[in-house]
């Protein structure tokens, strides 16, 4: 009896595993799943995505619809493509898709997402969005930083202005990355830690950071190829960053605790240890999660803003037209020679229709931050299960001619002057700065920023191409470049193959005529990664993401 019982349970369990996978196809196959892209064992779609994959996404999108379930390794990925099911996504169900992926990078350096932009959606996260757009980075919070930026920029002027009196090249990208740098140091922990006189080499440490949080986390999208993460010594080196950086943030943290209470201007730690004291909104911060919370405004708030400043340059560059449309309203409201300032800025707006048309052809992070689908949802008819990674691709829902005209790709601040769309993420077609519940809450800050020194930049100076190879056409200038440096924000595969913040390469040479000199510019991009192009090269000829990803492993 017991021999019967015992071949009898054997069966059950040798026809339920022979049966689980069947059953699991019979209930895929009732599912309506979105259209899908073919794909490889193991690495499912990534070879699928270039160099730029907002773009290669968005070709793909054409083919198969503004809605993919794409695979990266094993983790299924939603692909949205059109304002439409944007709208869907960050509107109607945005609750359910208020989550975030987070790789081993993330939980190394926001210890475990006790930060804003990594923090799974829930009661601390909505806690610590409330007290950054209440507290930190509120329009009057903003306006307190006044000074630091016009200090910041005029600085940045007599930069360009030594360079254009000399026979010498100026970088111009290198400035701006600067000048952004040190506007959001001062800000965030009160001091810049840029130039002579450092023993810390602050920047060198973030663009450490960075590079991980950028990474493609190989391990964490295909588990089989885990080791190569392990024989890269990954986990290792990034304790040792991590384990300096937080040296680092607790010794700021402790001078402001020593400083006291009662400076006159209050830079961002000095209101995280404030709200801490306060238990502002109910909130109990240690003092790991105020690290976090400033590393986000370093890794969210420099690459961004500065990205976005190389891009308007270079549009207008470009743009001979619209540089001196801007040029007449700058200097129609600008009363002194010598700083443009944030009220004047105000009334211009030519100036915020060629940001806002900068930020349409190239948003810094072209598939926002990747967000996860919390539980089931049904999208347009199709299945979409919980722990899906969701990249709202940016890119074609700002080129799409059927919402933008058929001039989508074409540079026309003056669309934006009768529209009237803003940075909220209200009207879906208009997305840089996302929406919903994860929108950006630096809006304030990086806007302000970009026009005031843009007004600065293209008031004092005209800026014209000086000479120009032949045989070389726009694109081999004003190409968008991706890699470790340019994606150093983003998290996942997603960013990293994003290469978010798409800087630019400003390598024209650009003369300030008039009464001043010569500058020439060139993409700090373009510098960081000189070494990096010839693997760029053949991987952007193989279509193949792939190659990065070896390249990456080699170099991190
Ligand atoms: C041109 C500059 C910037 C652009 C284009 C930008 C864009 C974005 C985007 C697309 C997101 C994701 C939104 C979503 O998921 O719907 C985001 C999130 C975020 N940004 Fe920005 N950003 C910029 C500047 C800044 C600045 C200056 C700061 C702070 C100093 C900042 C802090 C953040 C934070 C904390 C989040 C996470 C919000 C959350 O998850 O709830 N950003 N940003």
């Amino acid at each position: 009896m017991e021999n019967i019982i015992i071949s009898l349970c054997l069966a059950a369990i040798l026809a339920f595993l022979f049966l689980k996978p069947l059953l699991k196809r019979t209930t895929a196959t009732r599912l309506n799943l979105p259209p899908s892209p073919w794909r490889l064992p193991v690495i499912g779609n990534l070879h699928q995505l270039s160099l730029h994959p907002h773009r290669s996404l968005g070709a793909l999108s054409l083919r198969y619809g503004p809605l993919m379930l794409l695979h990266f390794g094993r983790v299924p990925v939603l692909v949205v493509s059109s304002a439409d099911v944007a709208h869907d996504v960050m509107k109607t169900h945005d609750l359910k898709f208020a989550n975030r992926p987070k790789t081993k990078a993330v939980n190394i350096f926001t210890n475990g997402g006790r930060d804003v932009a990594f923090a799974s959606y829930g009661v601390y996260w909505r806690q610590m969005k409330s007290v950054c757009t209440v507290h930190l980075l509120s329009k009057k919070m903003v306006k307190s930083y006044e000074k630091v930026r016009e200090e910041e920029i005029k600085e940045m002027m007599d930069k360009v202005e030594k360079g254009s009196s000399s026979s010498l090249s100026v970088n111009l990208s290198e400035i701006i990355v600067d000048m952004t740098n040190n506007v959001i140091c001062r800000i965030a922990i009160g001091r810049k830690y840029s130039g002579e006189g450092n023993t810390w080499d602050f920047e060198k440490h973030l663009r450490k950071v960075m590079e991980y949080l950028g990474a493609f986390p190989v391990g964490d999208y295909i588990p089989s190829l885990a080791w190569i993460d392990k024989i890269r010594s990954v986990d290792r080196n990034m304790e040792e960053v991590n384990k300096a950086f937080v040296e680092f943030l607790d010794r700021v943290i402790q001078e402001h605790v020593d400083e006291g209470k009662n400076k006159e201007t209050l830079d961002i730690v000095d209101m995280l240890l404030r709200i801490q004291r306060e238990k502002t909104n109910g909130l109990e911060l240690d003092r790991s999660d105020i690290r976090a919370v400033i590393l986000d405004i370093f890794a969210a708030g420099t690459s961004t803003t500065f990205t976005a400043i190389d891009w308007v340059m270079a549009l207008l560059i470009r743009h001979p037209n619209c540089m001196k449309n801007l040029q007449d309203e700058i200097r129609t409201y600008s009363r002194h020679k010598l700083y443009t300032s944030e009220e004047e800025v105000d009334n211009m707006e030519y100036l915020k229709a060629v940001v806002k048309e900068a930020l349409r052809l190239h948003p810094p992070i072209p598939m926002l931050v990747p967000r996860q689908l919390s539980e089931d949802v049904k999208l347009k008819g199709y299945d979409i299960a919980a722990g899906t990674q969701v990249i709202i691709n940016a890119w074609p829902i700002h080129r799409d001619t059927t919402t933008w005209g058929p001039d989508a790709e074409e540079f026309k601040p003056e669309r934006h002057l009768d529209l009237p769309l803003d940075f909220q993420g209200q009207d879906f077609k208009y997305i840089p700065f996302g929406s919903g519940r994860r929108l950006c809450p630096g809006i304030e800050l990086a806007s302000t920023l970009i026009e005031v020194t843009l007004a600065n930049l293209v008031n004092q100076f005209n800026w014209r191409v000086e000479t120009r190879p032949s045989g070389d056409d726009d694109e081999y200038y004003l190409a968008e470049t991706t890699g470790i440096e340019v994606s150093q924000m983003s998290n996942g595969p997603i960013r990293t193959q994003t290469g978010q913040p798409a800087a630019v390469s400003l390598c024209r040479r650009i003369r300030r005529v008039g009464p001043l000199w010569a500058a020439v510019s060139k993409s700090s991009a373009l510098t960081r990664t000189a070494w990096y192009w010839p693997l760029c090269g053949s991987a952007r000829r193989l279509n193949c993401f792939m190659l990065k990803l070896i390249h990456q492993s080699v170099c991190l």
